[in-house]
């Protein structure tokens, strides 16, 4: 199975430090904590995205190059993520055997390579940006609240769907979201963060059930609504 080690990251501003973190990912991990705790910059840091404006430090080891080749990246929101007038089939960069492929891993038929993304659902534009991560050989997969922009329907099949793609292909996840409820669906592991520290991490369902953190507590309670889940 593949792992990462984040051993250090440290993200600066001139004046401010905004992340500064430790943590080990060797299964789908979700990444919890306020607005503005530093979990779309983590994301970023790993992607190479961060903006020039920041310092970033960073020590990191894993059993695989983590290069744009090995990581996908599921943005917040689907209807600005692909180019409004190119057809979806140009927006991939594979074979069309592969495309076919990774459409019939999101429940998608071929027919949506000949649209436009105005012309699919919410829901079907996030499979699609699913299938183009997955036409690569990816084996991290970074999740930035995927279903935000969905409604609830949408939002439970692409979790169901994320749940499956992490079981059938062995893939690395981390997941960054609001939504606790999902996090015990997918999630094996979690991190939460607090302006830029972690303040917890290790198992799903010992930290939702056992934490002793009042952070997480409080993180849990604002959103956590299956009560029956906890002991
Ligand atoms: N380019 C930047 N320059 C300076 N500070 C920044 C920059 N980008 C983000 N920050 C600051 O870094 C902190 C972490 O931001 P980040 O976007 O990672 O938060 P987040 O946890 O993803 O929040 P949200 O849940 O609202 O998306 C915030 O205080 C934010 O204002």
């Amino acid at each position: 199975m593949f792992n990462i080690d984040i051993k250090k990251l440290l993200i600066k501003s001139q004046d401010k430090e905004l992340v500064n973190i430790s943590f080990k990912i060797s299964n789908s991990t979700a990444l919890i904590g306020q607005s503005g705790s530093g979990k779309s910059l983590t994301l970023k840091a790993l992607l190479n995205l961060l903006p020039n404006s920041l310092i970033c430090e960073k020590e990191i080891k894993s059993n695989f190059v983590l290069d744009f080749n090995t990581i996908g990246f599921i943005p917040q929101n689907p209807f600005t993520s692909l180019s409004p007038m190119t057809k979806i089939n140009k927006q991939f960069f594979c074979s069309d055997k592969k495309k076919k492929e990774v459409l019939k891993l999101v429940d998608l038929d071929t027919w949506v390579l000949e649209k436009y993304p105005s012309q699919l659902s919410g829901g079907q534009i996030q499979r699609v940006i699913i299938a183009i991560a997955l036409s690569k050989e990816i084996k991290l997969l970074l999740l930035d609240e995927p279903t935000t922009a969905l409604d609830i329907e949408n939002r439970d099949n692409i979790i169901g769907l994320i749940k499956n793609l992490i079981e059938d292909l062995k893939i690395l996840v981390l997941f960054v979201t609001h939504d606790i409820d999902s996090v015990k669906d997918i999630c094996k592991d979690m991190i939460i963060i607090k302006d830029g520290i972690v303040i917890e991490q290790g198992n799903t369902e010992e930290i939702l059930s056992k934490s002793k953190q009042s952070y997480t507590k409080t993180l849990i309670n604002s959103t956590f609504k299956n009560k029956d889940f906890r002991k």
